[in-house]
């Protein structure tokens, strides 16, 4: 058996940041040159989750847990087709991987899909680096694409911005598919796909719902001809000032008052459907433990996050908007971000984070029965 220690026996590596600092270590997984925004996530376990969330296209994620591949790669985790970060960083890769269901180690997966990733770098330094100076662009250079650090500099500065990128269309389905209902059908929904996670769906369907999941292009005219009893906005990719689409679809949504739910990229839609504006935070909200309000409730849940954007609404004061009375009903105690938003004269509501929990834990999973309730409530 052959055994690969911390990347013993890789080509040198190189990450380069957009303000010059730069980190060495050795390559993993494929080898050569990929750009993106850095930011970190602080999620202990279900790397190949994150790996897989669509959300995550276009960013190079570094992992601040120390030791990452530990159970391998297994084929029931993954929330999409392949692999969607543009890099990934870790401190010390697993040597060897040990789980029942791991069919290949995560060095070679990513060396597999074309992921270029770096190894053996001071992953502290790095996201303290990032939380002071903000989430910024960054290149991993490995093998023969290592040279001299200022031509990669001018590299990593031509790569695109996360601000103002309109990803969604690149990662959503071009077709529509249905995901059945597990048990007896209760209810249909038309889920805009803006970047799914395979659990989001499933956690429907495990409700007796039948997803309906559309193309991130779906016009209110696609939405309708399923007839629906509620309809889903999902997570996904890039700034989400850029999009249009999604918004002009989900206002038609909230004019016929049909019960509307929405998660990540969905709340930042609801938000703009509002009239709120949205904005970039400094270094965004990744990982499996950020500490939520359900000001509904007043109860306190630990969950899932990854956004990099959020809505700006106001926490004190109910709003008036075109669409009746809105409010921020969870918020992070972290930090004060705005977490979710319901409307209080029409059934639609929306998180920021993951009650999909994939991977995370499983605190948020009542906001898929109060999706449920809502419809139960336009029926009646
Ligand atoms: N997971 C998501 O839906 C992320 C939404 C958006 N791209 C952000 O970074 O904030």
């Amino acid at each position: 058996m052959t055994i690969s220690t911390r990347g013993a026996g890789k080509a040198p590596a190189v990450l380069v940041l957009e303000d010059g600092r730069s980190f060495r270590g050795r390559a993993y997984g494929a080898v050569g040159e990929t750009f993106g925004e850095a930011v970190f996530s602080t999620g202990m376990t279900g790397y190949q989750e994150t790996l897989t969330d669509p959300s995550y296209h276009r960013q190079v994620v570094v992992m601040t847990a120390p030791h990452v591949g530990n159970t391998g790669v297994n084929d029931e985790d993954p929330e999409s087709a392949r692999i969607w970060v543009s890099g990934y960083v870790v401190r010390d890769p697993a040597r060897v991987p040990s789980n029942w269901r791991s069919r290949r180690t995560l060095d070679q997966e990513l060396a597999q899909q074309g992921v270029v990733g770096i190894s053996g770098i001071d992953t502290r330094a790095l996201t303290r680096h990032l939380r002071e100076r903000g989430a910024m662009r960054v290149g991993i250079f490995s093998g023969n694409a290592v040279q001299d650090e200022g031509v990669l500099l001018a590299k990593v500065r031509q790569a695109p911005e996360m601000s103002g990128a309109d990803l969604a269309a690149e990662v959503a389905t071009e077709e529509a598919y249905v995901v059945p209902a597990v048990g007896t059908k209760k209810f249909t929904v038309a889920a805009i796909d803006l970047g799914i996670k395979g659990m989001t769906p499933h956690r429907m369907a495990e409700r007796g719902i039948e997803v309906h999941v559309l193309p991130a292009t779906a016009t209110l005219e696609d939405v309708y001809a399923v007839e629906p009893d509620g309809v889903f906005f999902s997570n996904g990719p890039g700034d989400p000032s850029t999009a249009d689409h999604p918004v002009s679809v989900m206002r038609g949504v909230l004019e016929r008052k049909t019960p509307l739910f929405g998660i990540c990229f969905g709340n930042q839609i609801l938000g703009r459907s509002l009239g709120f504006g949205t904005y970039k935070l400094k270094y965004g909200h990744r990982g499996i433990n950020q500490p939520v309000q359900d000001r509904t409730t007043g109860k306190v849940e630990v969950t899932a996050h990854n956004h990099g954007f959020a809505v700006d609404a106001p926490l004190d004061k109910v709003s008036d908007t075109e669409f009746g009375r809105a409010e921020v009903s969870h918020v992070c105690l972290n930090d004060q971000v705005v977490e979710g938003l319901q409307l209080l004269d029409q059934p639609a509501f929306s998180v920021q984070y993951h009650p999909e929990a994939a991977a995370g834990p499983h605190d948020a999973a009542y906001l898929f029965d109060r999706f449920v309730t809502l419809m139960e409530g336009q029926r009646a």
